[in-house]
């Protein structure tokens, strides 16, 4: 059977969703961390990945969700040790996405020195807008993001403020992590990051190139 994968629909094909966290200053020093000297990553499954028209569902055990809006990279020709000089050969566009934090759970699973799965990783925490092709955003380093809550303002920042650009990261990540075509990297979120409780609806966009909205949900007791 001859299959053929539209890079389009780029959260189907189950790749991987890596995530970068502190590369914006003001989001570091608004939650108290230092600012970074080398990118701090994670992971999310492609279980994570949510679209428009499905809600974002609150894990039956956090408190406190938080929303963090993120510039997020698609991959499309994958690498190993990729130089920082043809970084951009790599991308075949973007996504405006969301990286839904646990943060009552981040801050537990901090304190006792344990990793972030439960935190970042639960089912719907990414939710993606549309695909983004590359020249509809001709300087990744340059656009704003922003984000409302049920019409309120949160989060406005450019990505002009991130600490580690968009070809810096592809460059260090594709030295750990191979990446393939239809991998995902979230680059951070930008200050501004706060809870969502169940029913709020939020909005996101980038400039005048996408938007997006989501419902929030608790998830059912099964
Ligand atoms: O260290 C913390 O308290 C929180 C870090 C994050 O959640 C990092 C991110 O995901 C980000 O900066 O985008
Ligand atoms: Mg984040």
């Amino acid at each position: 059977m001859i299959t053929t994968r539209n890079i389009s629909r780029f959260w189907e094909w189950g790749r991987k969703i890596i995530c970068v966290g502190r590369n914006y200053a003001d989001h570091a020093k608004e939650l108290n961390n230092p600012v970074p000297t080398e990118p701090v990553l994670f992971l999310k499954p492609p279980s994570a990945y949510v679209t428009q028209g499905s809600p974002i569902l609150v894990p039956s055990y956090c408190r406190d969700l938080h929303h963090e809006v993120e510039l997020g990279v698609v991959i499309g020709r994958g690498g190993t040790d990729i130089p920082q000089g043809s970084a951009m050969d790599h991308v075949a566009g973007y996504a405006l996405c969301l990286d839904m934090t646990a943060r009552d759970v981040q801050d537990v699973c901090k304190s006792k020195g344990l990793p972030w799965t439960l935190a970042k990783a639960f089912n719907t925490s990414c939710p993606v807008s549309e695909f983004i092709p590359r020249e509809r955003i001709p300087d990744p380093g340059n656009v704003t993001l922003w984000l409302k809550v049920n019409d309120q303002m949160r989060q406005k920042g450019c990505t002009d403020q991130m600490v580690f650009s968009v070809p810096h990261l592809i460059s260090y990540i594709s030295g750990i992590i191979t990446l393939e075509e239809g991998d995902l990297i979230l680059t951070g979120t930008p200050r501004g990051v706060s809870a969502v409780q169940e029913h709020d609806e939020l909005q996101a966009g980038i400039q005048d190139v996408v938007t997006m909205s989501f419902k929030v949900n608790r998830k059912e007791h099964q």
